[in-house]
């Protein structure tokens, strides 16, 4: 049995931080174990110019903890939440600021959404211009549309937005975020270079009994929500395979425990104090740990078309278990696995 694995510095493509007090807990986190992460623009109000993404970038990097090893070097990667309205003039500014991509929510479709796209048809001088400027574009993927059943929202997406969408702009580079399906996983695995994909540690660990587990489990719910286990499987096996469209994006997404705990439950499923450690242990259960440092560390990095990190970390097989809270500004936040043991730990 491998006790202990060393690889390249992994990069979390898919992150929502939050902004304000909790910053010192979600920035603390990804800070100890990833070198970059591509930071959700979904706050209230939105992050929808420029001048935004930077002055956001800056209140992040201000949260870096300097003292502790490995993370003083953390790099926020800035996106910029697209809407009916953002003016294509818009992605020239968002280049020059270092921005590296627009993030496309469908109104509604998932939290702080409703400044989100109605029509994708309003936005394609915006898309025209990235596809020029070479901005991604990262697409939250579910339609909304009331009739099709909430597990059925991705699949659907693939039709109705995805396939006119690449025809439409071939050379865009797209990432389907949060892949929860094999439609999905196949859609991608099928595509050329220019489409991409993250996938969660939640969706590889669990389906969606995990939600209905001797009652409803708020912790386990964030969208697109959990499947079942022949999509959980068709996920493990597009992670773990080495394709190089597959890369790691937590979609960590903290919420107030009693935002959680209520009757209408927040979706997001918060993973940033352990996100490797959970990654390396569906690793470890397909015998595929020598594809961990592709999928974290290398593929997303190659599909940015950024530098892969020079500095490497090591997880030790050691039976550990995080704590069961976090402070998160005045109010607490639940791990996902908050007081279970977890079989790998970073040295
Ligand atoms: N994934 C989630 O369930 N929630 C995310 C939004 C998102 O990524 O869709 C959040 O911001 O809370
Ligand atoms: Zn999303
Ligand atoms: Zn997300």
């Amino acid at each position: 049995m491998t006790q202990a694995i060393t690889l390249t510095r992994p990069d979390d493509w898919h992150l929502h931080l939050r902004d304000g007090a909790v910053l010192a807990t979600t920035v603390a986190h990804a800070a100890a174990q990833f070198g970059r992460a591509l930071i959700m623009p979904n706050l209230r109000p939105p992050v929808t110019t420029a001048a935004q993404a930077v002055a956001y970038r800056q209140r992040i990097l201000a949260a870096v903890p300097r003292e502790a090893p490995g993370s003083a070097g953390f790099q926020p990667l800035m996106s910029l939440y697209l809407t009916d309205n953002t003016p294509p003039e818009e992605i020239s500014l968002a280049k020059e600021a270092g921005v590296v991509a627009l993030k496309l929510y469908p109104a509604g479709a998932t939290t702080n959404s409703d400044a989100g796209v109605t029509d994708l048809r309003k936005t394609y001088k915006t898309l025209e211009a990235m596809q020029r400027h070479g901005l991604l574009l990262l697409v939250h993927g579910e339609v909304t549309d009331p009739a099709v059943d909430v597990f059925d929202r991705e699949a659907v997406f693939i039709d109705r937005v995805l396939r006119p969408l690449r025809h439409d702009f071939p050379e865009l580079k797209v990432v389907f975020e949060h892949l929860t399906t094999q439609e999905a996983a196949q859609y991608v695995a099928g595509s050329d270079r220019y489409t991409g994909a993250t996938i969660t540690a939640q969706h590889l660990l669990y389906n969606r009994n995990a939600i209905f587990t001797g009652g409803l489990r708020p912790h386990f719910y964030c969208l697109p929500v959990l499947k079942r286990e022949v999509h959980r499987l068709a996920l493990v096996r597009a992670a773990t395979s080495g394709n190089p469209r597959f890369f790691l994006g937590t979609d960590s997404a903290p919420h107030a425990a009693t935002l959680k705990e209520n009757s209408v439950c927040a979706a997001g499923c918060y993973t940033a104090h352990a996100a490797i450690e959970l990654y390396a242990e569906v690793f470890d259960a397909m015998n595929a740990l020598d594809k961990l440092e592709g999928f974290a560390s290398h593929h997303g990095a190659d599909f940015y078309g950024l530098p892969r990190n020079p500095q490497r970390i090591t997880l030790r097989r050691e039976s550990w278990t995080p704590p069961e809270r976090f402070t998160f500004g005045d109010a607490e936040l639940k791990p996902l696995r908050a007081g279970e043991a977890l079989a790998w730990r970073r040295v």
